[in-house]
């Protein structure tokens, strides 16, 4: 047989020329381009919904393992596509993240503007690029965050206060729900310029609709079954939506009214901010849509929904890791002492030098990312991805929680909490490095990211410098419950239970 450069050279060219002219057969028949992502056989009408169980994020990674990162369901009628590695979830939120970019319209949402008018559920196209604009810009910039520091500043010292308060009893403390009230208050202040109303239960308003959102509705699965409204979930959104509408119309008019008596040293909230800008342009490129009173309320709710749970869910996973692993905990109360010091609290101004405390945030959002389904996508056209058919109108459902503990990319320790491991790694959690998305990425990915990851470091850091803490009643590290609940986010099942000790010297 003839082994010379030229003959390899020849038989290698004509393989090469024959696989693409094979490609090419495929291609037009339409076989290769009709070939769905493998997936488990679906059921009639409901598809794979019975695959789902009550920790989806749990059931669908388990079927990625027999069926690839890239995977075929039917959830009722609706084609959707399972993304579980990087090298996946690169490819649908970045290389081809403009087929990917909108979001599934629920029919409800074609009676309610703020589905249609806001950001988070909102279709892909000129107005929802307006309103990302307008949010970035004048939300949610460096800026405008920094401007907030004093507030901040004010609900953490009355969370530090509270459990100062139980310290000295030396009693135990339910911090998952302090944490709570303490980012609710500083997003309804930030947003709604008030945390409490005297004629509205405004956060009872509030997590009401967060619940109601959160609930799986069977009828956005299998379209035909709405009229019927089996669950009651029409009736609910319907009533919800009429008590957010009420409550935000009386506090746009307070505010109205309130504008004539502000003061240079008005700290100007959300709503300040868009009314300032009413019957102007939401983008100033793109004349046609015009800032009213229902896009503001839309915004409005979006900022407070996008807020409301997120960063206080992270802490409470955060600070439930540091608990179990009291080393870590040690190590990052050393790096408070030598940074900041026993003798004041922390400041944000810290926080850039604190890179032990940012180890600990990453490496928590890798094992418990708040939104570990991230918010659904759907196609805007016919795609074929690693030669796999995605036909236009799938849900596209990227598991970030799977990524977030593949072994294949975090080494077999991936189920525990090493913080070490973003030692000298460059990985970062900005939507650059598909292995870790706590904040989603490309168009979609969260335009909060900046003000989300301060809070929880500021509140983190906070509370590991402030108290040593221990478990209640002689409980051990390994003892404490980490089952997880799954709604909109996926926060603790149960609250986290401490025992807090002061240990500044002020
Ligand atoms: C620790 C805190 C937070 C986490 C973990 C988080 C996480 C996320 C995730 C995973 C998404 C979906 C991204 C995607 O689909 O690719 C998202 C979207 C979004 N987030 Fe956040 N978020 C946080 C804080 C915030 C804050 C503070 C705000 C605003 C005040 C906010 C506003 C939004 C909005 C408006 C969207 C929808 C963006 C769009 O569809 O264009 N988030 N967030």
């Amino acid at each position: 047989m003839d082994f010379s450069p030229l003959a390899i050279l020849l038989s290698l060219l004509f393989t090469a020329l024959l696989s693409f002219a094979a490609r090419r057969l495929l291609l037009s028949s339409g076989w290769s381009r009709r070939r769905l992502p493998p997936g488990p056989p679906p059921l009639p009408i409901i598809g794979n919904l019975h695959l789902l169980g009550h920790l989806p994020h749990r059931s669908l990674r388990s079927l990625s393992a027999q069926y690839g990162p890239i995977m075929s369901l039917r959830l009722g009628l609706v084609p959707a596509v399972v993304v579980s590695s990087p090298e996946a979830a690169g490819l649908f939120l970045g290389t081809h993240d403009a087929i990917f970019a909108s979001r599934p319209r629920i029919p409800e949402a074609e009676l309610d503007f703020y589905t249609t008018k806001g950001l988070v559920f909102t279709e892909y196209g000129p107005y929802w690029r307006s309103v990302r604009k307008l949010c970035t810009t004048h939300l949610l910039s460096a800026a405008r965050v920094r401007s907030f520091e004093g507030m901040r500043r004010e609900e953490v010292g009355s969370l530090v206060a509270s459990l100062r308060e139980s310290a000295a009893a030396h009693e135990a403390v339910d911090l998952s729900a302090q944490v709570e009230r303490a980012m609710e208050d500083m997003a309804c202040r930030m947003i709604l310029g008030r945390s409490t109303d005297g004629e509205h239960d405004l956060k009872g308003i509030i997590q009401e609709n967060a619940r109601v959102a959160g609930v799986f509705n069977l009828a956005d699965y299998v379209p035909f079954l709405r009229p019927l409204d089996l669950q009651g979930s029409s009736r609910q959104f319907k009533a919800v939506r009429r008590s957010v509408d009420k409550l935000l119309e009386k506090i746009i008019d307070d505010h109205v009214q309130d504008t004539a008596h502000y003061d240079s040293e008005h700290q100007q909230d959300f709503i300040d901010i868009l009314l300032s800008m009413m019957n102007q342009p939401i983008d100033p490129r793109e004349e046609k849509y015009i800032i009213d009173r229902t896009n503001i309320k839309a915004i409005i709710l979006d900022m407070i929904s996008g807020s409301f749970e997120t960063a206080s869910t992270s802490i409470d996973w955060a600070f439930s890791e540091l608990m179990r692993n009291p080393q870590t905990m040690a190590h990052l109360q050393e790096e408070l002492e030598t940074i900041v010091g026993l003798t004041r609290m922390v400041e944000e101004s810290d926080l850039p030098k604190l890179n032990y405390l940012d180890m600990v945030v990453k490496e928590s959002m890798r094992l418990h990312p708040v939104v570990p389904l991230l918010v659904p996508r759907e196609s805007m056209e016919d795609a074929v991805i690693n030669e796999c058919f995605i036909p236009k109108k799938s849900r596209i459902i990227v598991n970030i929680w799977a990524i977030g503990r593949d072994p294949s990319v975090w080494s077999e320790n991936t189920e525990k909490f090493v913080p070490e491991r973003f030692v000298d790694n460059g990985i970062d959690v900005k939507g650059h490095h598909f292995e870790l998305l706590p904040f989603g990425s490309g168009r979609r990915g969260c335009p909060g990211i900046q003000l989300g990851l301060l809070q929880v470091k500021l509140v983190l850091a906070q509370l590991a410098h402030c108290f040593k803490w221990e478990l209640p009643k002689d409980m051990a590290p390994s003892d404490i419950d980490m089952s997880e609940r799954f709604g909109l986010s996926v926060p603790r099942a149960n609250h986290l239970l401490a025992v807090p000790t002061y240990r500044l010297l002020v």
